[in-house]
């Protein structure tokens, strides 16, 4: 163990077999979660440092400078993830989240091309967006007493992000008739995703079913349940072009279904393209494209809620630039609205959604930020830590567009969409929904709190953050 330890950055002392388990489960408890443990160990040995979980030392990166050196710089030395294995198998080494090698490349690269050609980043995508919020501003409108709506805010974004994705990926909103069944499926992928912690990522899968069956079943199901609602839209319409019921326009591609479909129809069916990979590369997007997205607006309208100084700032940007709301908030007005734009990265910067991000696999020796790593360690770039690393975000708790108006630059520092080849395959789409549905709620509501507001993090043991129960009133402006 000492010679091992030798070849990877500092840690806390570790033991054979059970590594630093009985350090990390007691400064779980006594700093309140998996973020204030992962900054105290970088205080204490430097913004490089490794855990080990059981037999496997874990190095985490907890400073920009050498996550840009280690992911961006050496991009192509960490493509490979380290993927929990209960994921593994639920996944069945197919997908785009839980795989490495020629499929991963070949399902991003698809994916990636895809979403360009649809438009996302672009008006097309700009038009889909805004007809969303439309469509619930309608029924918030519609619900109004005099002028003033109160909802809990995660249905409403569930439903809003929800139907942006499905619409992308399989051509279907969620309306009237569909919206109670989508929101079931949501809470239940909401239930499982609260219960996966740190240790769900590391256990063999016999472990957890043997020990702690409820847990690995809740699991299962939300993957079957998620699989049943939006991965039979692939069944359904595979087999609607088979019997002639439907037919795919090559220069009208209307979903990532049809495009999927119409590379089976030209190249045939092979091992990375066929309907199986469809359904899980369908379920890998619609999960991955809602519960971040929705967990970064809520997050931020809490924070909004707790700062109404910043919302008014950003609205008064906001309404200059589209002279008083005579039109909604387009894309191409990013480069005129620096507040808004310093308030989003506030927000994702805070919101931090992953307390933990996933791991790569170090294949050789190789040296991170002036230390040695010894090949066969995992690596990540702690994006949670990295984002309340004091030596880059003075005041790191304090909520403060302000610091991105005092230093342009220190906005590119703000990476919640990780860096390097696995960053993430829907930043683009994400970052449209996100400044289209901040700008232009803004510009037709004010906002005002309807019970209690958070002002801590909630799930901090869990793997992911989630969105916690946030009622609020809309105000017609
Ligand atoms: C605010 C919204 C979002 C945030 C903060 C976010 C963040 C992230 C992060 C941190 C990662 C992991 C990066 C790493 O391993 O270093 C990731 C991966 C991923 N994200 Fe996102 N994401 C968001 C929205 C989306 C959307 C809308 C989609 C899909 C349409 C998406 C699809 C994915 C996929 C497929 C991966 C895995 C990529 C790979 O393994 O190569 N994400 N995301």
């Amino acid at each position: 163990q000492y010679q091992k330890v030798s070849r990877l950055p500092p840690g806390p002392v570790s033991l054979p077999l059970i590594g630093n388990v009985p350090q990390i489960v007691y400064y779980l408890w006594s700093t309140g979660g998996i973020v204030s443990t992962l900054d105290l160990f970088r205080k204490r040995y430097g913004n490089v440092f490794t855990l080990w979980l059981g037999p496997l030392p874990h190095v985490s990166i907890a400073d920009y400078e050498t996550a840009l050196e280690v992911f961006v710089k050496n991009a192509n030395k960490y493509a490979d993830k380290f993927h929990a294995p209960l994921f593994e198998a639920i996944r069945n080494d197919k997908g785009v989240a839980g795989t490495n090698g020629h499929h991963w490349q070949e399902m991003k690269r698809f994916a990636l091309q895809t979403f360009r050609n649809m438009g996302v980043g672009k008006d097309v995508m700009e038009l889909k967006i805004i007809e969303e919020l439309d469509a619930r501003c309608a029924d918030i409108d519609k619900a109004a007493v005099n002028g003033v709506t109160t909802i809990q805010a995660s249905d409403f974004f569930d439903l809003t992000v929800g139907s942006i994705i499905n619409n992308i990926l399989v051509g279907k909103r969620f309306d009237e008739e569909n919206k109670e069944e989508f929101l079931k499926v949501k809470h239940s992928v909401d239930s499982a995703i609260e219960i996966v912690s740190l240790f769900d990522m590391i256990l063999p899968v016999w472990v957890l079913k043997t020990f702690f069956k409820v847990h690995y079943d809740t699991v299962i199901n939300f993957n079957e349940q998620t699989r049943d609602f939006v991965g039979k839209e692939a069944d359904i319409r595979d087999i609607q072009i088979k019997s002639g019921e439907y037919s795919i326009d090559e220069n009208n591609i209307k979903d990532y279904t049809d495009a999927f479909l119409l590379k089976i129809q030209k190249d045939g069916e092979d091992k990375d393209f066929n309907i199986e990979t469809l359904k899980t590369m369908i379920v890998d997007l619609w999960t991955t494209g809602q519960e971040t997205t929705t967990t970064t607006l809520i997050s931020g309208f809490n924070q909004l809620l707790l700062h109404p100084e910043v919302m008014d700032k950003a609205r008064v940007e906001i309404m200059e630039i589209t002279e008083n709301r005579s039109r909604n908030l387009s894309l191409s007005d990013r480069p005129k609205t620096p507040y808004l734009n310093a308030m989003i990265g506030e927000i994702q910067r805070h919101a931090s959604i992953l307390n933990i991000n996933f791991w790569r696999i170090n294949h050789e020796p190789t040296y991170m930020g002036g230390h040695m790593v010894d090949s066969g360690a995992l690596v990540a770039a702690q994006l949670s830590a990295l984002h309340i690393n004091e030596t880059v975000f003075e005041n790191p708790e304090k909520f403060d567009p302000e610091r991105y108006i005092r230093d342009e630059s220190l906005l590119q520092k703000v990476i919640p969409f990780g860096v390097g080849k696995r960053a993430c395959l829907g930043e683009s789409l994400a970052r449209s929904e996100l400044y289209l549905i901040f700008g232009n709620l803004l510009l037709r509501y004010n906002f005002k709190p309807h019970g209690k507001l958070s002002t801590a993090d909630i799930f901090p043991y869990s793997f992911a953050k989630r969105p916690f129960k946030l009622e609020m009133q809309f105000v017609k402006i």
